[in-house]
């Protein structure tokens, strides 16, 4: 979930960042070719007027107004002149002939210190006959003035982008937009200190200014830049990213998911577990129920997983699913063979009885690693002895049964009692073991029908010369019965649990121990 919500705000991140990099540089085009339009328009009033004080074509004469009609015909930015007598009066226009004389109307004129006056949003009245109202910008300097022309208007409020101010005495003044809240927004704008070329970005604020040229009678380009602005403009990539950062968020958040529960799934962890060797193998004694002594052993196996122990319940069906069956017998059989030649304290005839999957049998390299592994407890006459499941017995079990005798290794049947062998089956495996299920054992005292199986495996085993152990022993009452009813071994808690290899030892000590106080 968190990955998936960090990767959906990166993109997200990274998606509106380009935009509004692009919305910026987009903007900085604008405004430097509104600069340049600026200077044009700002070129042609100075030469316009030049002119016209140089040729003092005030007097409103039919042959200065034809003079400056033909100055107007030259010029791109402007449209109309008007001449004003020494107290600022106007006295004519150049369109006074054509479309009657303009009045002025409402205007805020800001004087530059260069004597250059702008006036933008003047509302002027043009023709007398059929009136009509236009708002120009009026460029103003001693005893003329000159309106702008609408395309460089238009040109001039396009190409701002946002706004263009005017550095007078008075502080900046906005050319364009001449809107009320445009003079508001000037004045929190930073006054420019140089005359350089200043950029000044503060994206992270959603707000850049670029400076230029700053200097009285100059003029001061902002744009103001908001990411609202920027996802108004461009909403559709806008909502085009944040589909993306959500989609990938989703898919992000699927992935991460189905992997986490992958490595957390018990077959990816058996699977690292028994690769990584953590493997540890218990030992439960075996003891024969008419003396009390132990004969044997039987190893079980844990894995470690972290601080926690993986018991066989939770471990086998994993590693049936993804046969490492010879793989985990193989170590355990290694491990708990080296463990016991390593510990165990001499005491005569021994046997240590390993648990095998049917797929372990198949493989050769198996039997050939318990016969290598086998090889120094034999010398000490320890017997090894493999445990075979009677519900998972392999289709070539007789086969299988017959290599590992003649490999020298005793075989058990383990459970016997929950699987379907005819006895002819036990008698070509020839078994040396049969071991009773410990729920048969359980279910002893409740005289359940099951229980009652226990002498019919017992003669089972009687007729094919082999031994009966019984497992789960819990207490006295089920190892008197047992004992009675003819069974020769027994293994569970009454006598001990399944240990460690140093408690084990420590165990059988403690065994012989007792036994030679009783003698
Ligand atoms: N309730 C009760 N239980 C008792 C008592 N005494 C012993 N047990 C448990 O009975 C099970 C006897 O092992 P199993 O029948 O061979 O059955 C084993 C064996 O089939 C298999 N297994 C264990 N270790 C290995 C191994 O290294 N390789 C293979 N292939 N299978 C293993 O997993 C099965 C379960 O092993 P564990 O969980 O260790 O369970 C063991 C043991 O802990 C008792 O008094 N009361």
């Amino acid at each position: 979930m968190l990955a998936g919500l960090a990767l959906a705000a990166a993109i997200l991140l990274l998606g509106l960042g380009l935009l509004a990099r692009w919305e910026f540089d987009d903007r900085a085009a604008l405004q430097a070719r509104a600069a340049q339009l600026l200077d044009a328009v700002t070129q042609e009033a100075h030469i316009l007027l030049d002119r016209l004080h140089e040729q003092r074509l005030w007097d409103c004469s039919p042959a200065s107004q034809r003079a400056i009609r033909r100055l107007l015909f030259g010029a791109h930015f402007f449209r109309e002149v008007g001449s004003f007598d020494a107290d600022g009066l106007l006295l004519c226009t150049s369109t006074d002939d054509v479309l009657g004389q303009p009045r002025a109307g409402t205007s805020r004129i800001h004087y530059a210190h260069s004597g250059l006056g702008y006036s933008t949003g003047v509302s002027l009245i043009l023709g007398q006959d059929q009136p009509r109202s236009v708002t120009a910008t009026v460029l103003r300097r001693d005893r003329f003035n000159l309106v702008l022309a609408p395309q460089a208007e238009a040109a001039l409020r396009h190409g701002a982008a946002t706004l263009i101010a005017l550095d007078t005495e008075d502080g900046l003044q906005p050319l364009f937009p001449a809107a009320a809240d445009a003079t508001a927004a000037v004045r929190r704008l930073p006054v420019p200190a140089s005359t350089d070329v200043v950029r000044e970005t503060h994206w992270w604020r959603g707000q850049f200014a670029l400076q230029q040229r700053a200097g009285m009678g100059d003029f001061v380009l902002f744009t103001r830049w908001h990411l609202g602005d920027v996802l108004r403009q461009q909403s559709t990539l806008a909502v085009a990213i944040v589909l993306i950062a959500t989609l990938a968020g989703l898919v992000a958040h699927g992935t991460v998911t189905t992997w986490l529960t992958r490595l957390n799934s018990i077959d990816h962890r058996v699977r690292k577990l028994i690769g990584g060797d953590r493997i540890v193998c218990v030992y439960q004694p075996i003891v024969a129920l008419a003396s009390g002594r132990a004969v044997g052993c039987e190893v079980l196996m844990r894995l470690q997983d972290g601080d926690r122990l993986l018991y066989p319940e939770q471990v086998i069906p994993a590693v049936l699913r993804q046969r490492l069956g010879p793989e985990l017998d193989s170590r355990v059989a290694r491990r708990a063979l080296a463990e016991t030649d390593r510990h165990l304290p001499p005491c005569g005839p021994f046997r240590i009885a390993l648990n095998v999957l049917p797929d372990s049998l198949s493989g050769e390299h198996v039997i050939a690693t318990l016969g290598e592994a086998a090889a120094p407890l034999r010398a000490r006459d320890i017997q090894i002895e493999l445990e075979l499941t009677e519900y998972s017995l392999p289709t070539d079990v007789v086969t299988q049964a017959r290599n590992l005798a003649r490999a020298g290794f005793g075989l058990s049947i383990d459970d016997f009692g929950t699987g379907y062998s005819s006895l002819a089956l036990v008698r070509q495996l020839c078994p040396d073991y049969l071991k009773i299920d410990r729920s048969f054992v359980h279910e002893m005292e409740e005289s359940a029908i099951r229980a009652s199986l226990i002498p019919e495996i017992v003669q089972i085993a009687r007729a094919v010369d082999a031994r009966v152990v019984a497992e789960g022993i819990e207490n006295q009452a089920q190892r008197d019965r047992l004992h009675a009813l003819g069974v020769d071994y027994g293994q569970g808690h009454y006598f001990a649990p399944p240990m460690p290899i140093a408690d084990f030892v420590a165990w059988l000590r403690a065994q012989d121990a007792a036994k030679v106080d009783a003698a």
